[in-house]
């Protein structure tokens, strides 16, 4: 059943605290998530309407290599949220809208994790995007893996190892009967609970990251700061190797420097507990394969070496199908166009032997007469 968006009872305003630019003008052939184009830059400016130095509210996070952004999927066009929706990795089955990522939910908030590139004044470069230009940002956070992934163990200032052995023959405690789950009544709430212009591929590269800001940033800041590098415990005790290696990938999330020694945080027995559904792994959609026809690549040739990185770019996202359930349904054989910045890609999608051929990638000035 769907449900108008105004007839909810609780909300909670969210002011923005800053706006993103991004290589994609439209939702059209935005990555879905941010892993696909994972070297793709983008850059968040801190609104300077909720501090007058937006800048301080960002002293600390250039000690992450990774942050949580949570935004506005300020783009939906319907009104309606419904409860099952289609994602295209599952091509045409329905779920339930919380087994999902979709951006049509009733509570419009978007969140990916990101890498950190750089940090300037109120700006954060980052890498990894699957959000359109000009998205309003809600929050940021640091990504902790100790906190937000269950594959790391807590470093043990948090964790008391004696109490994880002496439990760990135990079986886990029922919360649901410990907190008396069951006699929730949920169907009575609790009244009181709770253009600008995109910037070229060209101009958003990023730059080397030095860390000049620190010293002058903690001058700026007056008063007494944390100096976090020194406030960390012994870290031998933040050490603990995990039983198993760490899979690809993982490795450059679980090291981490901290007073010069190189961390490496261990997995735990748990991670085994870790459930995904089979379609993420697995999904009944195949993995395209993108042909450029020689026009597409002469064009590419001309861009000199960004052309190389900009072929990539539309290889990686065209090969996960970026087209909705609907559209894949209706555009069969018609051509299919997106935007990535300046550049218009036009491309043919054949579901029979699930390949992509890009035709073009021309500049938004260039009158393109032919196919
Ligand atoms: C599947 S969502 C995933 C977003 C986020 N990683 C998450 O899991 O919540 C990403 C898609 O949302 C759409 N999208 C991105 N930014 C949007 C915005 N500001 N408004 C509406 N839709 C947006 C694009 O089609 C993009 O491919």
């Amino acid at each position: 059943m769907s449900r108008n968006r105004n007839e909810t009872k609780e909300s909670v305003l969210c002011p923005y605290i800053g706006t993103m630019y991004t290589h994609f003008p439209e939702k059209r052939g935005t990555p879905r998530q941010p892993g696909i184009c994972s070297n793709l830059v983008a850059k968040l400016v801190l609104n300077s309407n909720i501090f007058t130095n937006p800048e301080h509210a960002l002293d600390g996070l250039q000690e992450y290599s990774h942050m949580w952004i949570l935004f506005h999927f300020h783009k939906n066009d319907s009104t309606h949220t419904r409860a099952k929706v289609t994602p295209p990795r599952l091509n045409g089955h329905r779920l339930g809208v919380f087994a999902t990522r979709s951006p049509n939910r009733p509570s419009p908030i978007g969140l990916s994790l990101v890498k950190i590139d750089r940090i300037m004044e109120n700006v954060i470069y980052f890498s990894g995007v699957d959000m359109i230009d000009q998205t309003p940002v809600i929050d940021i956070k640091p990504y902790i893996p100790q906190y937000d992934s269950p594959n790391v163990n807590m470093p043990l200032p948090y964790c008391d190892e004696n109490l994880v052995e002496e439990n760990s023959n135990s079986p886990a405690p029922d919360t649901y009967s410990l907190f008396n789950i069951s006699a929730v009544n949920d169907s009575q709430p609790d009244e009181n609970g709770i253009s600008q212009v995109t910037e070229a591929l060209d101009n958003l590269n990023v730059r080397d990251m030095d860390g000049e800001e620190d010293e002058e940033r903690n001058n700026d800041m007056g008063g007494p700061t944390l100096n976090i590098r020194q406030s960390f415990p012994d870290s031998r005790s933040l050490i603990r190797m995990g039983e198993r290696e760490a899979p690809d990938g993982e490795e450059e999330e679980s090291e981490r420097q901290a007073s010069g020694v190189s961390i490496t945080f261990g997995t735990s027995p748990s991670s085994r507990d870790i459930r995904t559904p089979a379609w993420i792994n697995n999904p009944p959609v195949p993995i395209l394969t993108v042909y450029f026809r020689e026009r597409a690549l002469s064009q590419l040739q001309q861009m000199g070496v960004k052309g190389e990185q900009k072929k990539a770019v539309i290889e990686n996202i065209l090969k996960e199908d970026p087209r909705s359930v609907y559209l894949r349904e209706r555009i069969e054989n018609s051509n299919y166009v997106f935007r990535i910045a300046e550049l218009y890609v036009s491309c043919r999608f054949d579901d029979r032997s699930h390949t992509v051929t890009v035709f073009q990638v021309f500049q938004e000035n260039v009158v393109q007469n032919e196919q």
